[in-house]
């Protein structure tokens, strides 16, 4: 089944409802879609109602609930659960719904006046008609990179990271800097490296909670470790052939190193996630 994001009026009735608060959706053992007309008929304290998309032939709505919603036989699930275990496209659609999630959470005031800000008809935005301005979901580039040094790569460990696991670097582009400033100025504070010859790989949109990640990889030019304190609790070079546990496959990060060592080591090359 493929997921395709597209504005749909709420005010059709039918299709499918994603229950949401908070990056989790409410799941039983069928999932996470539950028929949109039964679950208005539920005394659930829903917040806003989005339409966002067409998985498969059917049309799919978000519904923003209150924390405090249950819902029978169901449970919370987060969608970093989702990105982990589920299948692709269920997670592109439940990605895209959290983005869509976040943003109607964080703009149903007008952050310039404080007036509640109004749904667009037609458009994903929020309108303040006191101000007459108008709030887009919002995406944060940022950037990730691997530091390579010929059959050794560069790898780091924050303390938030799941014990033992080791990763690529990543930091968020600072207004009026290019992404490849940014490459440089995160690589230099998070491991006092210094970088050259970067190559652009790919994107990811990473939806925790707004990120596109802009992925490189770039070799090492100068420079001793020196880690940052409170964001990298480990740093080190590691071998190809020897590395220690690394992250999910469904990340740019994992994609990074993986296509890093298929070309060290002659093997076919992996494709984006
Ligand atoms: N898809 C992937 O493979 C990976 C994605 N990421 C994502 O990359 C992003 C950046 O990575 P980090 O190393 O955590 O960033 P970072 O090195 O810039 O440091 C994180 C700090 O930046 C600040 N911050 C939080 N949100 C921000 C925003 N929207 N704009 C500017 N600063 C902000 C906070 O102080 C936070 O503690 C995160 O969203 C993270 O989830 C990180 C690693 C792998
Ligand atoms: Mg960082
Ligand atoms: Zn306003």
């Amino acid at each position: 089944m493929v997921w395709r994001n597209t504005f749909l009026d709420p005010a059709q009735p039918g299709g499918w409802a994603l229950l949401y608060n908070q990056q989790q959706f409410l799941a039983d053992s069928n999932g996470v879609l539950f028929p949109r007309d039964w679950v208005k008929r539920q005394d659930l304290p829903i917040l806003g109602e989005q339409g966002i998309g067409h998985f498969g032939d059917d049309a799919v709505y978000l519904l923003q609930l209150k924390p405090s919603a249950t819902l029978e036989g169901c449970s919370w699930q987060s969608l970093r659960q989702f990105m982990l275990q589920g299948d692709a496209e269920t997670f592109r659609m439940l990605a895209y719904a959290a983005q869509i999630g976040t943003w109607y959470a964080e703009h149903r005031y007008c952050g310039s006046c404080g007036t509640p800000t109004r749904q667009l008809p037609g458009e994903r935005a929020m309108r303040c008609d006191s101000c007459e301005s108008q709030h887009y979901p919002r995406i944060s580039p940022s950037m990730i990179v691997l530091v390579t040094r010929g059959d050794e790569i560069l790898l780091a460990r924050s303390p938030r990271f799941v014990t033992g696991v080791y990763s690529t670097l990543a930091g968020f582009v600072e207004p009026g800097e290019s992404v490849e400033h940014c490459v440089a100025r995160e690589v230099r504070e998070e491991v006092g490296v210094e970088v050259k010859n970067l190559q652009y790989i790919g994107s990811q949109g990473w939806p925790f909670p707004h990120s596109l990640m802009l992925g490189f990889h770039a070799e090492y030019a100068s420079g001793e470790i020196v880690m940052q304190e409170d964001e990298i609790e480990d740093a080190r070079w590691f071998r190809v052939d020897d590395l220690p546990p690394l992250p999910a496959s469904r990340s740019i990060a994992r994609h990074l190193i993986d296509l890093y060592v298929a070309r060290r080591l002659g093997l076919p090359e992996p494709s984006l996630p």
